[in-house]
């Protein structure tokens, strides 16, 4: 069994834990937290030996009567790979520790890619990670745009990506984010760092993408045009996606017109934290004109970099080496349709 240190219990280390603790060829080692809140007593009922990852904030771990296992260093030491999910821009800092200690690391895509000078996406570039010592699971918005484009490259080939991200504006916990009311560029300037991101495991994607923050918690919804290399019908499209995982195609006629709507189906389905692994796409919404190929998805932010976390983790320790067996793995162990 590999040794998975999740190294920052937030968002995404939360649901990467879990979802650690369902397959059979890993185990949790511990989780870290900075602070004795809430997060940290249930990680400790939930059986995860907690690490402090401020270590002169011991302390008040103890005051607040939670029981620790040690520091985040005593966890690193511990561990053959560390799934970092701290904040991005704390990855600089921590590589070092993970470099001294000798284990192997996953970053977020929070973090640059110059920081590990390799990004992982288990569609896009599985192989690449085969065996290293870190690599960059790219964004929650990277991931939606590689899941459904990778297939329709591999298939008929892509000329030029252009896509409108409509990004929300914080995840629901996060009382301090907006925009409250209001439409922002963001960034506003053009290209986003979406485009060039997905570059990073979709290697030669020719992508422009622009990046808007709107007033709501629950998805990122994105507009694709695509600019095909040869003619193909929106049943071959159909067909291409039907055959993959993680990917949904929902009809708006069926109650799913709305990002709230797919958060509502996404109850339905009774996994926990509701979350929705799969990239979401409008049926209705994709059609070929002139060799152009339109279609709409959202992305649940919280969730979907999840099963790639996993399959990273099996890329670097070469558990696996073939990216669909991984890919069938994970989805079996987490229910993931
Ligand atoms: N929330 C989202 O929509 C998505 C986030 N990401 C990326 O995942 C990474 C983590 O993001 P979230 O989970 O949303 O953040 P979060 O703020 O929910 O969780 C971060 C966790 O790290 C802990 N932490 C803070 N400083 C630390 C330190 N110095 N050492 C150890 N732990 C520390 C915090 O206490 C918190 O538990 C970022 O790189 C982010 O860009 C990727 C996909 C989606
Ligand atoms: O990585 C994300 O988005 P991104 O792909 O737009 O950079 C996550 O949704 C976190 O975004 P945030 O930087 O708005 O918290």
């Amino acid at each position: 069994m590999v040794k998975v240190a999740i190294n920052g219990y937030g968002t995404i280390g939360k649901r990467v834990a879990d979802a650690v603790a369902l397959q059979d060829d890993m185990e949790v080692i511990g989780v870290s937290k900075t602070r004795p809140n809430y997060e940290s007593k249930m990680a400790v009922q939930k059986g995860y030996n907690l690490y402090v990852g401020i270590p002169e904030r011991e302390k008040s771990f103890a005051e607040a009567g939670i029981e620790i296992s040690g520091t985040v260093d005593d966890m690193i030491e511990e561990a053959d790979v560390v799934v970092d999910c701290t904040p991005g821009n704390i990855g600089p800092e921590n590589l070092k520790k993970y470099q001294k200690a000798g284990v192997k690391a996953i970053y977020q895509g929070g973090e640059k890619h110059t920081l590990t000078g390799l990004s992982f996406n288990s569609f896009g570039n599985y192989a690449d990670s085969l065996g290293k010592d870190c690599t960059r699971v790219v964004s929650c918005n990277t991931t939606g745009l590689t899941r459904s484009l990778k297939p329709i490259e591999d298939f008929v080939g892509i000329k030029k990506i252009r896509a409108v991200m409509v990004r929300r504006g914080g995840d629901p916990y996060q009382v301090n984010k907006g925009p409250i009311n209001a439409v922002v560029p963001n960034p506003p300037t053009v290209p986003s760092h979406h485009g060039p991101d997905l570059a990073t495991v979709m290697y030669g994607a020719n992508i422009v993408t622009v990046a808007l923050l709107v007033p709501t918690t629950l998805m990122h919804q994105h507009n694709l045009m695509v600019e095909l290399r040869d003619d193909v019908s929106v049943d071959d499209i159909i067909d291409v996606w039907e055959k993959r995982s993680r990917i949904l195609l929902l009809n708006a006629k069926d109650g799913l017109g709305s990002t709230a709507e797919f958060m509502e189906y996404a109850k339905e389905l009774g996994r926990s934290r509701n979350d929705l692994f799969e990239i979401p796409i409008w049926k209705e919404s994709i059609n070929v004109v002139d060799g152009e190929l339109f279609y709409m998805q959202a992305v649940h932010q919280e969730s979907d970099v999840v099963p790639e976390n996993i399959d990273a983790i099996r890329a670097l320790l070469e558990l696996e080496e073939n990216n669909e067996k991984s890919i069938a793995k994970t989805n079996k162990a987490m229910g993931i349709l």
